[in-house]
């Protein structure tokens, strides 16, 4: 549902009808409204007693003077999605806040957690290139469950040809949009987003330690990812096909599925990741085969609350590939 949301921003996006691109108001409004209709599901099928949300926005801005006829614009739309997608009632504006506002959970190692980023890549979403809305179940700390919408992505492999554009050349066309789905212990699979995920593929990587046909992902922004590192990483390991720059956590879908074999970030020092950005990608990566770890060699830890601390950066490749790039980092460490 949050996946036909933002479509149907996007389409408005493609059409033109918000004048200025880099305005962030259409992706406020999906991104608020992806929020209230993955609560909203949630909250249908699930026992309170499991009940515990830790998304990444809340209702805060929305409730302040000035903040109604943003509220009005997203409760239209989840209202849109609600009565084509599940004949359900229309909400008031408060209901939709309160909704957004369920997110607010800390999270943590004990009990369970939905984890929920209803629109990330936002500077992808605005630009139409990659964004995911990623929602994952956290189990005493441990992913259990990993879900990856991602609307603009092709279920064809990213040909350096799309890498090139920026990923973006096929957004909007016929057989664009994935949806990865894991289970802990039960595999990795992909589907057509728009055939609600059927027929499902099972992702299964191979390993290799060849470096010289890989390709490695990073994010399209170096501001979030220290391009320059990883292109000295890559350089060093033997690493010769151009980066493949993708926006959000559809990276770990493109992964999973083989489109490149190693996702590497960097965030520059000071940036603090949050749970919401991986958990659900993570899960998904590594039931498909792969390794992720921070650059210590650590497995990313969920269970800390709001915030995903860790080594420096983030490396995700098959077993061989990972091991060789976490002993090649040793010697080159990450410029800050
Ligand atoms: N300066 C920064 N450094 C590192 N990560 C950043 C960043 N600013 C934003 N991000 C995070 O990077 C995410 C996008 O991932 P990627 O860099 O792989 O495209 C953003 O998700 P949102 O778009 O949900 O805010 C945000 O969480
Ligand atoms: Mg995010």
């Amino acid at each position: 549902m949050a996946a036909v949301l933002s479509e149907k921003v996007q389409l408005q996006l493609k059409a033109g009808e918000f004048t200025d691109k880099a305005d962030a108001t259409p992706v406020t409004i999906a991104d608020y409204g992806a929020q209230a209709l993955v609560i909203w599901s949630l909250r249908r099928s699930l026992p309170d007693a499991t009940f515990s949300v830790v998304a990444e926005e809340d209702a805060g801005d929305l409730r302040e003077p000035g903040g109604e006829e943003m509220a009005a614009r997203i409760t239209e739309l989840v209202n849109a999605v609600l009565s084509v997608e599940a004949g359900a009632p229309a909400l008031s504006s408060e209901e939709v806040l309160d909704l957004i506002d369920l997110g607010d959970s800390a999270g943590g190692s004990q009990g369970r957690h939905w984890v929920l980023d209803p629109i990330d890549g936002t500077r992808g979403f605005v630009g139409m290139r990659q964004y995911a809305v990623c929602l994952a179940l956290l189990d005493a700390g441990q992913v259990v469950v990993g879900v990856l919408g991602c609307p603009n992505l092709p279920m064809e492999p990213i040909t350096d040809a799309d890498a090139a554009a920026g990923a973006a050349e096929r957004v909007g066309q016929a057989g664009v949009g994935a949806l990865f789905s894991a289970t802990l212990g039960g595999g990795a699979f992909v589907g057509p987003l728009k055939e609600g995920g059927q027929p499902l593929q099972r992702l299964a990587l191979e390993d290799s330690a060849d470096f010289g046909e890989a390709r490695f992902m990073e994010s399209y922004e170096s501001k979030q990812s220290d391009h320059s590192f990883a292109g000295r990483l890559a350089a060093v390991v033997g690493v010769t096909r151009p980066p493949l720059r993708v926006d959000s956590a559809a990276k770990y879908g493109a992964l999973a599925r083989g489109d490149a074999a190693m996702n590497l970030r960097f965030p520059h020092a000071g940036y603090r990741d949050k749970i919401w950005d991986h958990a659900a990608g993570a899960l998904i990566a590594a039931e498909a085969g792969a390794v992720i770890s921070d650059v210590g060699g650590k497995p990313l830890d969920f269970g800390n609350g709001r915030w995903l601390d860790m080594d420096r950066g983030i490396v995700t490749a098959p077993p061989a590939l990972h091991a060789a790039l976490l002993a090649a980092i040793q010697d080159l460490a990450p410029a800050s």
